[in-house]
């Protein structure tokens, strides 16, 4: 394990009284693809939005030295934390380059296009390469297929240079090709960075996950590897008669 950590520590998260999240802890390290999975209501997208300063939580959220709960949300974006969300959230009459060039913190109109590959900057370039949209630099972003808006995503957190990109649901509704190429591009991009990935889909899960924490009413049930959470009794009995059993596959 190389580089700085992302430490959670007992981090809870009450609404009007109600306990999201009841003292979940875990880490996470460049180098690996950290999953969160749990049924719904688990906990796993509030434990992302405390992170991300969106919720108000206790507890502890450290990257590195900085502790991040308590600081306001754009802080927290730029101590290199980045987000996506279930629904992708990129401008769809902007191209894929101007999202990427907002993304930058630059502005590009649309005249400029017609320059735009020889004007493009290196980070956008390598985050284009790395998500395979090189070849849709002028395509709106509205007309981009379902998996391919999710990577514009992820690309733009690569823009920012994100240290941590934390993905809800990165996988939902894609098909399966594109669920092949997401899990690879999230192999690559864990190499230097901190991902973590809230997901439903079992299957991906397993082929991709280095470590997993499964949430259950707000707290952790079970954490380690995929060998050792499909093991464990406590989490095939929360998952049993769900269409995504633990032990299928
Ligand atoms: N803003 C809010 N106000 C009140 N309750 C909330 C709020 N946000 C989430 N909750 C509740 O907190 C619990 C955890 O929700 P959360 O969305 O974190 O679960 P999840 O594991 O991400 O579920 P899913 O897989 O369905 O997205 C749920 O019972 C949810 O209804």
């Amino acid at each position: 394990m190389t580089g700085t950590s992302l430490v959670v520590t007992d981090l809870c998260v009450e609404f009007s009284g109600f306990v999201a999240v009841g003292g979940v802890s875990f880490d996470a390290h460049p180098g690996e693809v950290r999953f969160l999975i749990g049924p719904n209501g688990a906990g796993k997208t509030t434990c992302i939005d405390a992170i991300t300063g969106l919720v108000k939580g206790t507890g502890s959220a450290k990257l590195g030295e900085k502790e991040l709960l308590g600081r306001q949300v754009h802080r927290i974006v730029r101590l290199g934390v980045g987000r996506t969300f279930q629904t992708a959230s990129v401008f769809d009459e902007l191209t894929v380059l101007q999202n990427l060039d907002i993304a930058a913190g630059r502005h590009r109109s649309s005249t400029s296009l017609l320059r735009s590959r020889r004007g493009t900057d290196p980070s956008i370039e390598l985050a284009l390469e790395e998500t395979g949209l090189t070849g849709e630099l002028a395509t709106p972003a509205g007309i981009l297929s379902h998996g391919q808006k999710q990577w514009l995503e992820i690309a733009m957190l690569l823009v920012q240079d994100a240290k941590v990109l934390l993905l809800d649901e990165p996988v939902a509704g894609m098909s399966q090709d594109e669920r092949t190429a997401t899990g690879e591009l999230l192999q690559r991009i864990a190499a230097k960075r901190i991902v973590v990935v809230v997901e439903h889909d079992m299957d991906f899960m397993r082929r991709y996950a280095t470590r997993v924490t499964v949430l259950h009413q707000g707290r952790v049930l079970s954490q380690g590897t995929v060998a050792e959470v499909q093991a464990d009794p406590r989490v095939q009995e929360v998952y049993l008669g769900t269409a995504d059993a633990m032990t299928e596959g």
